[in-house]
């Protein structure tokens, strides 16, 4: 991927140049003071807007990465000889704070926590102020050229794009900036980083066939690239034609992609059936990359799963089990974490593999409380579960890394507020035990309440219901065992005929019956039977809703 190639030698020296506030060299501690903690008592008890209020409680963490950017004058020093430079540029979209409810300032931060997970080094950055961005060059052409006296200054060897570039505006790009610099968008750098830290096979071909889709498009750099090397036009046509051919073998390549990722899906299929017939609930654990959903897992369960302070640390979804207070055993499932501008060449590749997610019985939507982005990182984040169809799925909403908030105490009382939503420190534990009793609790909210009388020859019934469901009572009867408990819709679905209810409901449709026969009506209780299921059925189903 263009990336992450060898780094180019250079000497920067760092000098940097500051222009006005709107269009000019950015220093983190330009942007616009988060919003002070609000250290008030009660709402008054009305409702009030949630996001400026987990804005408000946001502790900035916006300087700490690129406090060294105050003054700008001492980034020589701080600059890493080993690791390739690159200089961020974005665009601010006039009348809007962004299209994804991100400020400009708070989008290339992200981008240099990208870029510094692809493990290179940002030296410099810059963005403009637009009404749309320019169709040709995404930026304006003056902005090209202090792009590239920028680049000359601090030594850079890569610029890094924001937004997804079209093929258009690569090649414009590079013509316009030469072919010294390497030219990266914001997809190509999140697809580099799914690239190096996939480590199972279906994770690696997934995220080989979403670069080849991007790929795809963007071939025509060959030819630019063949047209500059001589400067007429017979090799522009011989470029064509290795375009034509690349084409193809790309086109053949994802073809197997393709057809290797369906192989390794029936074998997770087969995984998820047979999970499915020994069912213990699911709780998937989502959320935005970072925010401490493989921290969570791994103090609940010793998961050691890695989790770090990078972003998609976590590409591989890992299940474990977990014991609810009471000794009920539930699983949990880490999940790739989500991200705003998400390549859609990735939410197509890990769709499979998020479809995890509609097995759960439960999605637990960790939230980094601390960070300043938090509300629209939680937008971001269910912009993404509705695009899998399952926005309507019981959730809980969890707070995490309270302990990283200027005052915890506001945090908890906000929350407390707030219907579906704990507060909590995956790191310290802190809260954990009330996260526990909530899931316990939300899932017995999320499942059927049922009467059954199991005969004891059925007796695996019982135990089936012990370990799915949450039993309020189970007595020994001359028959079998009468238990009242909440279980599963799909098991309630089984246990049907062993409804107490039903058989109670039966047994009178059938004394109807017989006094209508008697009574020389040939009408089939059969059939009122079926109805009376229907009935039940999406009684049962509405309540899951
Ligand atoms: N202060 C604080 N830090 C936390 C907490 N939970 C997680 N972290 C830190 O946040 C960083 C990210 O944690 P991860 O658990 O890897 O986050 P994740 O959601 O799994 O991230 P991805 O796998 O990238 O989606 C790590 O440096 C953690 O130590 C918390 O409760 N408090
Ligand atoms: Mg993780």
């Amino acid at each position: 991927m263009a990336c992450t190639a060898a780094a180019r030698s250079s000497s920067g020296n760092g000098a940097r140049k500051r222009g006005d506030d709107q269009d000019g060299w950015l220093s983190w501690n330009d942007a616009p003071d988060t919003p002070q903690l609000k250290t008030g008592g009660g709402s008054g008890g009305e409702e009030t807007d949630w996001r400026s209020e987990v804005r408000g409680l946001a502790q900035s963490l916006r300087s700490q990465s690129f406090d060294s950017d105050s003054e700008g004058t001492e980034w020589d020093s701080a600059w890493d000889e080993q690791r390739e430079r690159c200089f961020l540029v974005g665009v601010q979209l006039k009348q809007q704070r962004s299209r994804h409810g991100y400020s400009v300032h708070e989008s290339l931060e992200e981008l240099g926590r990208l870029a510094d997970t692809a493990g290179l080094e940002v030296v410099g950055h810059t963005y403009q102020l637009l009404d749309d961005v320019n169709p040709r060059t995404y930026i304006g052409s003056g902005k090209v050229q202090e792009i590239m006296a920028a680049v000359n200054s601090t030594g850079a060897s890569t610029v890094i794009f924001d937004d997804e570039l079209s093929p258009g505006q690569l090649r414009n790009l590079e013509r316009a900036l030469g072919e010294s610099v390497r030219l990266c968008d914001r997809t190509a750098l999140i697809l580099d980083i799914f690239s190096q830290r996939a480590a199972t096979r279906e994770g690696k071909l997934q995220v080989e066939l979403a670069q080849s889709e991007y790929q795809l498009p963007r071939l025509t750099r060959m030819w630019t690239h063949l047209e500059r090397q001589s400067g007429s036009g017979q090799v522009k046509g011989m470029g064509e034609k290795q375009i034509e051919v690349d084409r193809r073998l790309l086109k053949g390549r994802m073809a197997r992609l393709r057809k290797d990722i369906e192989e390794v899906r029936t074998h997770r299929r087969s995984y998820r059936e047979r999970r499915a017939a020994a069912p213990i609930p699911v709780v998937a654990l989502v959320g935005y990359t970072n925010a401490g959903k493989s921290t969570l897992l791994n103090t609940l369960t010793n998961a050691g799963v890695l989790a770090e302070d990078k972003l998609f640390a976590t590409l591989d979804p890992t299940t474990r089990r977990v014991e609810l207070p009471g000794g009920k055993a539930v699983l949990f499932s880490d999940t790739v974490g989500f991200i705003q501008k998400l390549p859609t060449q990735l939410v197509a590749a890990f769709r499979a593999t998020l479809e995890e997610i509609k097995d759960a019985s439960l999605l637990l939507h960790v939230v980094d409380v601390s960070h300043p982005s938090a509300s629209a990182q939680i937008d971001a984040v269910n912009r993404v579960l509705e695009d899998l169809g399952v926005e309507n799925m019981p959730t809980l909403n969890v707070w995490n890394k309270v302990d990283a908030c200027a005052d915890p105490a506001v945090v908890q009382a906000v929350a407390s507020r707030r219907e579906n939503t704990v507060c909590i420190s995956g790191l310290t534990g802190e809260g954990l035990p009330d996260l526990m009793e909530r899931v316990s609790a939300k899932l017995q909210d999320s499942m059927v309440g049922v009467h059954v009388l199991i005969p004891y020859s059925q007796g695996e019934l019982v135990d089936e219901i012990h370990r799915t469901g949450v039993v309020s009572s189970a007595e020994f009867g001359p028959t079998g065992t009468e238990v009242h408990a909440h279980v599963p819709l799909a098991l309630a679905q089984r246990l049907g005929p062993l409804r107490l209810a039903t058989a109670a409901a039966v047994e009178q449709q059938q004394q109807q019956q017989q006094a209508a026969a008697a009574a020389g009506d040939d009408g089939s209780w059969d059939s009122v039977d079926e109805e009376e299921w229907a009935r039940l059925l999406a009684a049962e189903e509405a309540q899951l809703r």
